[in-house]
Order: C-alpha cells, then sequence, then structure tokens
C-alpha cells in the first residue's frame, strides 16, 4: 500500500479535481494578463480596451473564487473516500492477522495508525499531491505568460528554478526522519493516554486521581517535542527556499526593468512579469517541498504494511470435529528464556469433558490459547481429527471452538448483537439459550429488553452478566468445542452449578474447562481432570 495506489484506486475523481485545479490556473492567468493588459491600455489613455481588460479581469476573478469553493468541497469528499479505504485496509490486514502477531501492538496503537496517521497522510500526502498538481499548472502557465513577453525571461527563470528546486533538497534525510518520528510520537501519545484513562479506577480508589493530569501533561509534552522538531525542519526549509524564491523573482524584476528601458517591452510587462515570476518560482518551492513532504509520507504505510495482508495456504482441510484433539509432546514458551509447558500430552475426546487444573501461572490458560489456536510458535504436535494444526487453516478450527475468556469482552452494541454477533438466529432458539443462560431477569430489566444498547465494555453490567452474555454467544454460535478459562468465575455459587450443569450436560458439546475451585459435585460428570504443573 502506499500513496500512489490510493490515487489510483479513485483515478476518475481524482482527475476530476486535477483537472479542477488546472482550470483555475488557467484563468487565474488569464486574470493576471487581463491585468498588465489594462495597465498597458491605461499608460495608452485608451478607455474601452482599459474597461474590456478590467471586464476580462473581474470575470476571471469571480471564477477563481467559484472553483475554489468547489474544489475545496470535492476535494475533501475524495479524500475521505481514500481515508475509508485506507482504514478498510488496515482493517483487513488486521482481521487477517494471527492471534500472535496482532498482539505484537495494542489497540491505541492500531486506532491511532487510523487516525493520526491518517491525519498526516491527508495532510503531507493528499493535499501536497493536489498543491504539486497546482504548482506544476502554476508554473507551466506562468512559463507560456513570461515567453509571450520576452524569451530573455524564460530561459532566466529555467536557469533561477534550477536553483530553487535544488535548495530543499538539502532538508530531504532531516525531513524523512521527523516525521516517522512524529508519527511515532503520536502512536506512543495514544498508548499511554488509553492507559492512563483506562486506569482510572484504580488511581480514583487510590486517591491517585492527579496522575492522569500529570500523565497526560508529560505524554503530550513528550509527542509535542517530536512535533516541534518535524516543524522547526519544514520550517527551515521553507524559510530557506522561500528566501531564495525571493531573490530569484527580484532579478526577474530587475531584467524586466531593463528591457522597459531598452522599449523591448510594454510598461504592463513589469506588473505582469513580477507576478509570474512569482507564481514560477513560489511554484518550484511549493513542487519541492511537496514532493519532500509525500515522500516523507511512505514510512507510515510501510508501518501499515507490517501487517500480513495474506492467508498461508492451508494443505489440509478440517470440515467438522468429529473424534478428539490430540497433544503430543508439546513444549511452549513466550520467549526464549523461560519455558512454561513442557513436553504435555494429551487427547480431547469428541463430546467428552475436561477440567484442567492446576497452581497460578502454571500455564493453564497458555495452553487452552495453544488449543484454540491462539498461539502457534510451540514444539511438538497439536492435531485436531488426525490434522495438524499447522497444515490448517486455523479459521476452519476456529470455526469448532468456542473460547470463553476470563475477561468478558462486552461490545457497545444491542445485548441481542453482543449475543448472535451479527448472525441471523431464530428468535426461538434465542429465547431458548437467553433462558438457559439466565439472562432472562436481564432482559426484562433492561429499558428496551434485547435491543438496549450496552455501553463500552459492559460498564453497566455485572461480571457475572458479562459471563452469561458471552456464553450465550458461544451457544449461539453453534460451536461444538467449548474452552472455558474461569468463565464462570463471576458467578454465584447457584448461578455456577446452573452454567456448569448445562455446558457438561449437553451431550452435543466437548468442554474444557480451566478452573481454579473444581466443585466435588461437578468431579462425576467428567471424563478427566488433567492436572498442569508450572516449570520455570
Ligand atoms: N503474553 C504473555 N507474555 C509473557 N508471559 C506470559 C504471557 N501470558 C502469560 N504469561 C506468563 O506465563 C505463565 C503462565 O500463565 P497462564 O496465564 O497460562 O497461567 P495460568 O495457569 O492460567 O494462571 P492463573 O491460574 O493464575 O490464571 C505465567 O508465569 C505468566 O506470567
Amino acid at each position: 500500500m502506499n500513496l500512489y495506489e490510493c490515487l489510483r484506486q479513485f483515478l476518475p475523481q481524482n482527475l476530476f479535481v486535477s483537472a479542477f485545479i488546472i482550470l483555475r490556473d488557467f484563468v487565474l492567468m488569464i486574470g493576471a494578463l487581463a491585468s498588465a493588459n489594462a495597465l498597458t491600455n491605461l499608460v495608452k489613455r485608451d478607455f474601452d480596451q482599459f474597461m474590456f481588460w478590467i471586464l476580462v479581469e473581474i470575470l476571471a476573478y469571480i471564477f477563481y473564487c467559484y472553483s475554489l469553493y468547489i474544489q475545496d468541497f470535492y476535494t475533501s469528499k475524495v479524500i475521505q473516500l481514500m481515508d475509508t479505504s485506507i482504514r478498510q485496509n488496515i482493517a483487513n490486514r488486521l482481521a487477517q492477522s494471527s492471534y500472535e502477531k496482532y498482539h505484537e501492538k495494542n489497540e491505541a496503537v492500531y486506532s491511532s495508525w487510523m487516525t493520526n496517521d491518517i491525519n498526516t497522510i491527508n495532510q503531507n500526502g493528499f493535499n501536497n499531491v493536489y498543491d504539486l498538481i497546482d504548482n506544476l499548472a502554476n508554473i507551466s502557465f506562468s512559463a507560456i505568460a513570461l515567453a509571450y513577453y520576452h524569451f530573455s525571461l524564460i530561459l532566466s527563470a529555467i536557469i533561477l528554478s534550477a536553483l530553487v528546486l535544488a535548495t530543499p533538497h538539502i532538508f530531504t534525510k532531516k525531513i524523512t526522519a521527523a516525521s516517522l518520528s512524529m508519527t511515532q510520537g503520536n502512536e506512543k501519545l495514544t498508548n499511554q493516554l488509553t492507559d492512563i484513562l483506562e486506569g482510572f479506577n484504580p488511581l480514583y480508589m487510590l486517591n491517585l486521581s492527579r496522575l492522569i493530569v500529570s500523565k497526560t501533561v508529560a505524554s503530550s509534552k513528550e509527542a509535542a517535542a517530536k512535533n516541534n522538531h518535524y516543524a522547526r525542519i519544514y520550517g527551515s526549509m521553507s524559510a530557506t527556499t522561500n528566501a531564495v524564491s525571493v531573490m530569484c523573482q527580484t532579478f526577474i524584476m530587475i531584467q524586466t526593468g531593463l528591457l522597459v528601458f531598452a522599449k523591448l517591452v510594454t510598461i504592463g510587462a513589469v506588473n505582469a512579469t513580477q507576478n509570474f515570476a512569482g507564481s514560477i518560482f513560489a511554484g518550484i518551492t511549493g513542487t519541492s517541498e511537496s514532493l519532500i513532504a509525500i515522500k516523507a509520507v511512505q514510512p507510515i504505510f510501510d508501518k501499515f504494511t507490517q501487517l500480513p495482508d495474506f492467508h498461508k495456504q492451508p494443505t489440509a482441510e478440517l470440515n467438522h470435529f468429529n473424534q478428539q484433539l490430540s497433544i503430543h509432546n508439546l513444549s511452549f514458551g513466550y520467549d526464549h528464556r523461560r519455558e512454561i509447558l513442557k513436553q504435555i500430552s494429551l487427547t480431547i475426546e469428541k463430546n467428552h469433558k475436561y477440567a484442567l487444573i492446576g497452581d497460578s501461572g502454571s500455564g493453564k490458560t497458555t495452553l487452552l490459547n495453544i488449543l484454540a489456536g491462539k498461539l502457534t510458535s510451540y514444539t511438538g504436535e497439536l492435531m485436531i481429527d488426525g490434522l495438524n494444526y499447522r497444515d490448517l487453516d486455523l479459521s476452519q478450527v476456529r470455526e469448532q471452538i468456542y473460547y470463553l475468556d476470563q475477561d468478558p469482552y462486552i461490545f457497545n452494541d444491542s445485548l441481542r448483537n453482543n449475543i448472535t454477533l451479527d448472525d441471523h438466529i431464530h428468535n426461538l432458539d434465542l429465547d431458548k439459550i437467553i433462558d438457559q443462560t439466565g439472562l432472562s431477569k436481564l432482559v426484562s430489566r433492561l429499558p428496551d429488553g434485547l435491543d438496549t444498547i450496552l455501553q463500552y465494555n459492559g460498564s453497566d453490567l455485572s461480571g457475572g452478566e458479562k459471563q452469561r452474555i458471552v456464553l450465550a454467544r458461544g451457544l449461539s454460535s453453534k460451536r461444538k468445542i467449548f474452552l472455558i478459562d474461569e468463565g464462570t468465575s463471576a458467578l454465584d455459587n447457584r448461578s455456577r452449578t446452573e452454567i456448569e450443569d448445562l455446558l457438561t450436560s449437553d451431550s452435543q458439546l466437548t468442554v474444557v474447562m480451566v478452573t481454579h475451585q473444581l466443585r466435588k459435585e461437578l468431579e462425576p460428570k467428567l471424563d478427566r481432570i488433567y492436572k498442569i504443573t508450572a516449570h520455570s
């Protein structure tokens, strides 16, 4: 993904914007020529010609102002289309990432990509591409107009342009590095702000809410330093190139003055050539700056493309779960220094019920994550119905498994959508699931029942209610293997018994429960209890 691919994706719209910019610059040139002719005719005391050129000038500027309005509006529309397409591309890559790849960064970083970084792409990328077209059109029309007055002017303009064009390149490397550092700074700022704001509850209870202010200010200052650094380098570049440009304009003005003394051009030309030379050098300065700013946007796109945009080609296919999940000599560590699981072997038979027990930190959750296909950097073998996980498209494994997290996630959406996740499910089935999971009380309490919008991450629900909702989500997904990581820990004893009985008595479900407290009454309902031992 890069800037030009985005522009090409919306080529007709971008061509329209470009055509409009070119037309606007053409009209601007006509306006300047008309102004020069009006001055020349004023000196000649030709009233009719003077009035004619004034009228042309007025019409040209009216069109110019109108085109500014249309262009701003349409350009913004096209930029929004491209922004949505970039966000879609990032979201696609995230959706196709492996669990491990996704979790290499956190959500705040991804949000920053889709907001801060896209703003930078708009400002430094798309807007600069349009500025580039604007400048090139301006340069071309002004060059034609200069040549119309005297060929020597265009020769000088070409030589001086090379000087103006070369100046900003002294800054290229510094600007690219500063731009990358600025986006990384913004990413870090979003990350730190999210972290401190999400820590509101513990800080509030410890009367340390002031940390929210001090940490926000400290993070903001850190990001500001990087933004200021970029602005300083960009400012130095602008100032230097503008100074060179002004010197070149003065040179052209002196040259036109000499041509007037030599009676080779009219008096109106002084005004016009200064105007056109100004446009050429400003255009060249702008072009050069735009090219550098556009180039500085590429490292941002490179960040996005660190995420994969393809699936590994599977060599085996899994349609249904029919027999067993099996683990042979499996070992795993989050890093090379420490092995969490060592040489584990176990089997999970279809429709059987299991408990995984072990001390805190022994690796129960880790093992469940491996079974769920989330963690893949293990050694040893993990098979489903005799097929190796490594040969499968893991989405086919996920099609069979429902993972009930220790920390259930509730979307800021209706209760219904939180259960069905936009999947169509028959109302009778939904009613049954609500009944089975003990959610009926919650449904009748909520103002709009199933259609009540729940707050961000279920902040208006109890821990037990959240667990019931995600359990209902699992039942409505019709997955046949349930991996439950302390999924009933927030429930009271009676509710916990009800839910565990529901899961263990369903002859169509394969259940693996990670639990700290194995209820005595549950033991007879289990086919086997595996104990995981810690390795350090
Ligand atoms: N993402 C991670 N990166 C690095 N280490 C991790 C990560 N997740 C867990 N660990 C470490 O791995 C070890 C096993 O953690 P795990 O959560 O699997 O244990 P557990 O048996 O489920 O513990 P508990 O019963 O307390 O939930 C712990 O020492 C933990 O600190």
